[in-house]
């Protein structure tokens, strides 16, 4: 029925106020603002209407994908929104396009590559969109060994160029999105060579379409990779392939903010790390974190509204059957999802804070905490999305089968999300970097530098090596000392095993290959403990709001204790906690779980999410599923006809055939 809510019941029972969760969750009550008024504009759009896109060729999609890029463009400057709106405007259409990559990574590698002088020519062109631009790093060959990329940038000396050439198959810029059919330029990375000698890699922006015709300039072949995973979902972007036979481009194309070539073709090093030519990626997985929280609130929100409105089960003398949001097994895989989006936000608005930080000393050229920084960046976008992939893939199973209905929201958001696990580093290569920057801090205990950040707690190695948790009933695990003693302990463990392990190899490179898999270990635990130390220290913040914090608290301590109930080997072995004490967690969990039951929609409620953004029958505001579902199965095309196309060539002849066999 339409105008009923069917939900109302389980927003009644919210033991907190929804309206101020909703700015807890947006960071502020200005963010909230922003993003409520936004999210609206654009479903009130029928331009950024979605809910047919799984039916749409590839070429309709993409085309679709344009006029939607194209109308937002229209829009932002009609009515002069700001950056950060046109930002949410972006963010809402929720079209995975070639916009993403111009301000998400093109943009920001000349702002932060770039000199002055090159900025103020190249992004007033971008800034405007007079010219599209993409990220050209990875090859057909090499995508994680940034090292073994083959595209050369040879230097004229004669004509003041530099010369752009794809040496080998392999060298193919293969996968950058906004590449395929759009990017008018590109940043394009690549070997630098001067006076013979190869200087590594390097940005540099080539122009590769005409702005009068957008055909390809000479000697540089471009297309579109093809189709990828899933209806609808990334096909959206034209992820590309670029090959260039001797292209040549002036020699102030090659980013230059960090080191030079001189009009001699000298190479003037950088006097600032040679990593900051990594630092686009930096910043990129920022905002992948950031974004982690959005992609799995979104799939916990329709697995929860969904949860309540579905019922299986346990009716007696014809009464009504159980939520099968209330069965334990389905709030154990649930509810950790939930917690785990609240955590990643918070997380997410820490590392945001420290990606800040770290800019202003490098403006400072302070460059201590680059290496934090690069850790905490990589090693937080490999566990968020890790868990965030698998969380959506959850949240399917949670929905039953209706739940792998394109119309469920699930497939699509999936198939869309779980590329995020790959691109800007893959997420075993990232904990590596994690792990790598950990035995660096450990060989360093003892030597008189203290760890700062998130090592510090390796300065109290002396304690937390041979410490043993004090738990002695259940709700001493909502105690934040003890969590976090327990978490920060097994974190050490783990990492001094792995050195103490790779000291017994003669060749320490030889020791850490041998070892990778225990070191991506010691990693996600050094990680895991950020993002519960980052939740418990939102706690200490002032939180107003009727209920709120309360709420707040049964999450943070729903997702530590999971955690804590998922790696029990890790906290175990490590002699952090007794089996005694992984009991006494289990049971203080499922009293958590009693606490959020009542407030699970509600708390989901808090992302604000309008039907447009979540685009799922299960997940719809009003609860109201089944009469949706059957509105979806009917506008499929298959049920445009009552008798499907291919009946009279291959379906009559069959029947036909078993007739006559059947009267032999
Ligand atoms: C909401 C808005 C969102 C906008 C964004 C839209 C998203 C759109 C979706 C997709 C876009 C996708 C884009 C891409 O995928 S672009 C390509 C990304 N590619 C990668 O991420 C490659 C992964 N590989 C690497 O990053 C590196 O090569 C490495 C980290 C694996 C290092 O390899 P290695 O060979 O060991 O190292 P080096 O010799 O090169 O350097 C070692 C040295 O440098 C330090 N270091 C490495 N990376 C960084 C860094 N980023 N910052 C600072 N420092 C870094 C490393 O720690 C070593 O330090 P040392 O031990 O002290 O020597
Ligand atoms: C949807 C999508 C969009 C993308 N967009 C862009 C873009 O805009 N611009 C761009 O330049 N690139 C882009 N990429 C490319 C992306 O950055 C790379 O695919 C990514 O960095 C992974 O590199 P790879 O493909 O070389 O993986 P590989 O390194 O070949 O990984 C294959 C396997 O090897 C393992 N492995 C590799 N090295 C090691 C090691 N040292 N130790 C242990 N295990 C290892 C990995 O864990 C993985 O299991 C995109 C990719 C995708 C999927």
């Amino acid at each position: 029925m339409e105008g009923i809510d069917h939900l109302a019941d389980e927003r009644n029972k919210a033991e907190f106020d929804v309206e101020d969760m909703k700015i807890v969750w947006a960071g502020s009550r200005h963010a909230f603002e922003v993003s409520d008024r936004i999210a609206r504009l654009v479903a009130s759009d029928p331009v950024f209407e979605k809910s047919n896109r799984a039916r749409l060729s590839r070429k309709e999609l993409f085309k679709s994908t344009l006029r939607k890029c194209a109308h937002a463009f229209k829009r932002i400057i009609e009515l002069r929104l700001n950056e950060e709106e046109a930002g949410r405007l972006r963010h809402f259409i929720d079209q995975p396009a070639y916009v993403d990559l111009h301000w998400g990574m093109f943009v920001p590698a000349i702002k932060g590559q770039g000199t002055e002088e090159q900025q103020k020519k190249w992004l007033s062109l971008a800034n405007k969109m007079q010219i599209i631009g993409c990220y050209a790093q990875t090859e057909l060959g090499h995508g994680s060994n940034v090292q073994g990329l083959e595209t050369t940038a040879t230097f004229d000396p004669k004509t003041d160029e530099f010369v752009i050439h794809t040496p080998t198959q392999t060298a193919s810029k293969w996968w950058p999105g906004g590449l395929g059919k759009v990017s008018t330029h590109a940043v394009v990375y690549a070997r630098l060579i001067t006076n013979g000698k190869d200087y590594g890699i390097h940005g540099f922006i080539v122009q590769l379409r005409s702005l009068e015709d957008h055909s390809p300039l000479p000697n540089i072949t471009v297309g579109d990779i093809g189709t990828k995973m899933g209806n609808g979902a990334y096909n959206s972007m034209d992820n590309g392939f670029l090959m260039f036979d001797h292209v040549r481009i002036p020699r102030d194309q090659m980013l230059m903010r960090l080191s030079k070539v001189t009009r001699e073709g000298e190479y003037v090093p950088s006097d600032v790390p040679k990593q900051l030519v990594y630092g686009t990626m930096v910043y990129v997985r920022q905002t992948i974190v950031a974004d982690a929280s959005n992609a799995l609130s979104r799939a916990v929100c329709i697995a929860t509204r969904y949860s309540a409105v579905r019922r299986q089960f346990g009716a007696h003398n014809g009464g009504i059957e159980t939520q099968v949001i209330d069965y334990k097994t389905q709030q154990n895989r649930l509810f950790p999802l939930l917690a785990s989006a609240y955590a990643f936000r918070f997380v997410g608005e820490w590392l945001k804070w420290l990606y800040t930080d770290v800019t202003e000393r490098l403006a400072a050229s302070d460059f201590a905490t680059l290496p934090e920084a690069h850790a905490c960046t990589a090693g937080l976008k490999s566990l968020t999305t890790t868990a965030t992939a698998d969380g959506i893939e959850e949240c399917r199973k949670l929905c039953g089968g209706h739940g792998y209905l394109w119309c469920s929201g699930l497939p699509e958001l999936f198939a869309v999300y779980v590329p995020a696990c790959t691109y800007e580093g893959d997420n075993v290569v990232l904990q590596l970097q994690v792990a790598r920057f950990l035995m660096k801090t450990v060989a360093q205990l003892g030597s008189g530098k203290v760890p700062v950040g998130t090592t510090a707690y390796m300065g109290r190695a002396a304690h937390l090596l041979q410490c043993r948790s004090g738990v002695q009933k259940a709700e001493d695990w909502l105690n934040p000392d003890a969590v976090l003693e327990a978490f920060e302990a097994r974190a050490l463990r783990m990492a001094v095993t792995c050195a103490k392990n790779l000291s017994k190899f003669e060749n320490q490179e030889q020791g850490f290959q041998e070892l990778l898999a225990d070191l991506v270990e010691a990693a996600i635990a050094h990680c895991q403990l950020i993002v519960v130390s980052k939740f418990i220290a939102k706690l200490e913040q002032d939180i107003g709001g009727k209920g709120v914090k309360k709420q707040l608290n049964n999450l943070c301590y729903i997702y530590a204790l999971y955690l804590l109930h998922k790696h029990l080997g890790d906290f175990l072995s490590t002699n952090c906690i007794t089996p005694k004490q992984a009991s006494l967690a289990n049971d203080q969990l499922r009293s958590l779980y009693t606490q959020v039951r009542p407030n699970a929609v509600a708390l989901v409620d808090a992302f604000n999410y309008t039907d447009h953004y979540l685009n799922s029958v299960l997940g719809r505001y009003d609860g109201n599923v089944y009469p949706k579902l059957f509105e979806e199965a009917w506008k499929d095309p298959l049920n445009d006809s009552v008798v499907p196309d291919g009946y009279h060539e291959y379906l009559r002849p069959v029947l036909k055939q078993q007739l006559r066999t059947a009267r032999l």
